[in-house]
Order: structure tokens, then C-alpha cells, then sequence
């Protein structure tokens, strides 16, 4: 194979000039295209890298890629260049693209158009571009990289950040429609690929990206430990395969429409929906409506009995309800009871549902079990959304929230909290049930980062105090 190896590496970290690319037939990757659901318009990021190819064999393209080096529109979580984990490698390496572009097909775009709602249209008008033009190239790179990754994708350690980058913002999408082709749900209950696309499009684009923690990130992040838990034995053997598709649908859509603030938040500034929820489990209970409203607009469901959708639809909502993190001691002390009496009986859809309502708990808050290069990044996120509603609360003069204070609160201590009296008494009992491999790697994963946290020597300052300014 001939390639054009004489050309010098161009300066990949900033964007290669048009004339440069033009004579020497290496191609800047912009903004890339739709393959995996096109660039959300939330979260678009910038590609750059230089291909080199000889145009007389295109079977083969010589790569340097520098990843997702900047991201559009404010907000803490925006990666900074040169940080750990901000690019995706691919350094002159070969592919072979044997395979024609990858197109969303001209009846999915339709049915996107038809169903989405006005607003959801106007979101979703980028994200359904067809793609054109070179950028395909890269993005069939990208897709490889995406492949390669979903080959590793029920292993705890999965970096989710980087499979979030290299699909564009599209992590979500591109994650759960493969876990239910590896689940055989599609199969299963005869579900439309096209409506089954659309709706995971229309839950992701109803996560708000400038939220740095209650994105859509976060809920790619919980759906992945869901399948990692559904294929432990204790569930993989016992579960049925309509307890898997709620597990993931509830997991997929637990915290939609998130506001980035606490339910206490919404009490006291007399928000609609704590008035409509009369002030308990709010957030909730927003989520599990929304989820359901998008179920229906999608019609993912239509075919099944109108009574299986209905019941779908509640067991949906008490999975979604018992994320709420103030009723976790009466989850964890029917858990415990049933534990200590040793009388769980999977055979029982009352007991299988508790332990898919624990399940999804633990899928909620396992960030803090993750590997330290993982977890880190999550803690990160939780305080700059704890901090900016304290920010707010300060701006309008109202009492502020606990843990919410960049002044007094830090990083450290709320971590080493959340984890001694929220994570690790959940996860106990978790490792007392399922009893695997992976249960005792959780919570060891959990004893590293506490002690990382409260020895100060380990982990980062806290923001200094300047940093901190009221608007
Ligand atoms: N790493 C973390 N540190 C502190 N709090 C967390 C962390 N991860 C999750 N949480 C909290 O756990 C809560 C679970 O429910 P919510 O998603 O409503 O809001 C979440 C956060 O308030």
C-alpha cells in the first residue's frame, strides 16, 4: 500500500490552515457529522486531525487525530485541553474502510421530523443533518473507535467521558441501543429500531448539557452500570426480560429534564412542580412523567396491550421514585430485613422488583465505586452543581443550601460524606447480596477514593476563595 508518507505531521493542535489541507490533501475534521445521531447541539465538539491518503487507493487513511479539544457554550464542564482523558488516541493508525458512509436512513429522519414536538424540532434540526463532504472520513474513524469501545463496554472500568467524545455528545444513543441489541429486547417484544432511535434521541435532548453533573453524561454513566449489574448471576439468571427492559428504560431516563438544583430549591422558590408533587419527591416524580411522555410521542411501545403499557409505565415510576435520596434508609431496611432473614426469593416479581429498585439505587450513586480516574471527575462535577445553586441561592438572598456553599463547603468533605453515610451502607448490603467479583471491586474502588479524599495530600486544593465571585 502506497501512502503519502513524505508529508510532515501538521500542528494538530490548532486548526490546520484551509491551504495547507488543500495542497496536501489532509483533511481538518470540524464539526463532525450525524453518525451516531449528528453533533447535539448542546454539546458540539470540535474535532481536529489530518488524514493523509492517497487518492489512487482510498482502502487505506493514515491518521493523526487530536480528540474533542473544545466544546461550545459555558459551563464547568467543558474539557480543557491537555487535561488526562482529553483526547481520543489515534495516532497513525490503520483503517480499513471497506464499508461505504454510514446514513441514517431517509425513513428514520421522517419519523424523527413527524414525532418531535416544536421545541424538541428546533433542537433536533443539526442533530438529523445529513452529513456531507470529508468529515464522513473521520467520522468512519470515530465510528471505529466507538466500535472498539462498545466490544468493552461491561467492564467496570469503561471510561465514559471518552466514549462520550468520541461520539459526539451522542454517548447516550449510541450506548443503550447497542444494550438492547446485546439484551435481545429488540428481539424480544418486536420493538421498531426507528422508534426505539427516536426515542433515546428525544431522551437525550431532553437532559440539560449545562447542567456539569444532571446531564445526559450522568445518565449514560448509570445505564452502563445498570448492564454491568444486570449480567451479574444473581440478576442475569433470575430477571426476566421485561424486568431488563425497565431496568434500562428507568435507567436511561431516571433524572430526564433535571434543572441542575435540589428539590428544596423548587420548595422554596414555590416552583409549579412542587406545588403539583405537593413537595415530595418532586424531581422524581418529573422525571418518571416525562419519561412516560416521551414513551408515548415515540410510540417505542404501541404494540404491546394497552394494560402491559400501563403496567410498564408504573413499574417504571416506582423504580424512577426510589432514586429519590431521602427515602433511602426505608428502601435500604427492606433490603437489610430481607438480608438478615435470608428470604429473597427471586421467584417472587414483588421481591425481584425491590431488588431492581435497589439496583437502580445503586446504579444512581456508584460513581463514588468507580476507579479514582473516573470517580474523581464525577465528584468534580456534583460540587460545581452543588456550588452554582448556592451561587444562585446567594444571589437572591436566600438561605443556602447544604453542602451548596463554595465558601465553606469543599470537594473533599462532601465526598468523604456522601460516601461514609450515603454510598458505602448501600453498597454493603449490595456486596452482601450479589456477592461477586465485581460487588467486592466496588467497594474497594470505594475505600481507595475515602481515603484519598480525607487525606489532604492526595487530591487537589479546593478552589481558593477568590475565585469564588458573586454576580
Ligand atoms: N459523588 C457524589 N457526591 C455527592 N453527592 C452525590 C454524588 N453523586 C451523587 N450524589 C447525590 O446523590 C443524589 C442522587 O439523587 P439525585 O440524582 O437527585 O442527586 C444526587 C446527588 O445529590
Amino acid at each position: 500500500m502506497e501512502v503519502c508518507s513524505q508529508l510532515p505531521v501538521l500542528p494538530l493542535d490548532r486548526p490546520v490552515p484551509q491551504h495547507v489541507l488543500r495542497r496536501r490533501g489532509a483533511i481538518s475534521l470540524g464539526t463532525s457529522s450525524a453518525l451516531f445521531g449528528g453533533p447535539s447541539p448542546r454539546q458540539l465538539c470540535k474535532r481536529r486531525g489530518g488524514v493523509s491518503y492517497n487518492s489512487a487507493d482510498q482502502a487505506v487513511l493514515y491518521l493523526h487525530l487530536l480528540g474533542d479539544v473544545k466544546q461550545r457554550g459555558p459551563g464547568p464542564s467543558e474539557p480543557v485541553r491537555g487535561a488526562p482523558h482529553s483526547h481520543v488516541k489515534v495516532d497513525y493508525q490503520r483503517f480499513h474502510c471497506h464499508q461505504g458512509p454510514v446514513r441514517p436512513g431517509a425513513r428514520g429522519l421522517k419519523s424523527h421530523r413527524r414525532r418531535l414536538s416544536f421545541q424538541r424540532g428546533l433542537k433536533s434540526r443539526h442533530l438529523l443533518q445529513r452529513p456531507s463532504g470529508p468529515q464522513h472520513l473521520l467520522d468512519q474513524v470515530y465510528n471505529c473507535q466507538v466500535k472498539c469501545m462498545l466490544d468493552k463496554v461491561d467492564s467496570w472500568d469503561f471510561d465514559i467521558f471518552m466514549f462520550d467524545r468520541a461520539t459526539n455528545g451522542n454517548g447516550l444513543v449510541t450506548l443503550t441501543f447497542h444494550f438492547f441489541l446485546q439484551l435481545g429486547l429488540t428481539r424480544l417484544f418486536r420493538l421498531d429500531p426507528i422508534k426505539l432511535r427516536s426515542f433515546l434521541v428525544m431522551v437525550q435532548a431532553d437532559y440539560h448539557q449545562r447542567n456539569p453533573y444532571h446531564n445526559s453524561l450522568h445518565a449514560t454513566d448509570v445505564t452502563q452500570a445498570m448492564y454491568c449489574f444486570l449480567r451479574q448471576p444473581k440478576l442475569a439468571t433470575t430477571l426476566s426480560s421485561c424486568d431488563m427492559l425497565l431496568a434500562l428504560v428507568a435507567a436511561v431516563t431516571h433524572d430526564l429534564d433535571h434543572p441542575g438544583v435540589n428539590q428544596g430549591f423548587l420548595v422554596r422558590t414555590g416552583h409549579h412542580l412542587a406545588a403539583l408533587y405537593k413537595n415530595s419527591s418532586v424531581l422524581e416524580s418529573h422525571h418518571w412523567r416525562c419519561a412516560v411522555s416521551l414513551l408515548r410521542e415515540s410510540g417505542l411501545l404501541d404494540h404491546l396491550p394497552i394494560t402491559d403499557r400501563l403496567n410498564l409505565e408504573e413499574r417504571l415510576g416506582s423504580l424512577i421514585l426510589a432514586t429519590d435520596i431521602s427515602q433511602q434508609n426505608r428502601y435500604l431496611a427492606r433490603f437489610r430485613e430481607h438480608l438478615d432473614r435470608e428470604d429473597l426469593s427471586m421467584a417472587d416479581p414483588s421481591h425481584r422488583h425491590l431488588v431492581l429498585q435497589i439496583t437502580m439505587k445503586c446504579a444512581d450513586i456508584c460513581n463514588p465505586c468507580r476507579v479514582w480516574r473516573l470517580s474523581s471527575q464525577w465528584s468534580s462535577r456534583v460540587t460545581a452543581e452543588f456550588f452554582h445553586q448556592g451561587d444562585v441561592e446567594k444571589k437572591h438572598r436566600m438561605a443556602v443550601s447544604p453542602l451548596c456553599d463554595r465558601l465553606s463547603d469543599s470537594t473533599a468533605h462532601i465526598q468523604a460524606g456522601f460516601i461514609r453515610h450515603v454510598v458505602e451502607p448501600l453498597f454493603r448490603e449490595w456486596c452482601r447480596f450479589s456477592c461477586t467479583s465485581l460487588s467486592h471491586r466496588m467497594l474497594a474502588h470505594l475505600q481507595t477514593n475515602l481515603d484519598r479524599w480525607t487525606d489532604p495530600s492526595q487530591h487537589p486544593e479546593t478552589p481558593p476563595l477568590e475565585s469564588y465571585q458573586p454576580s
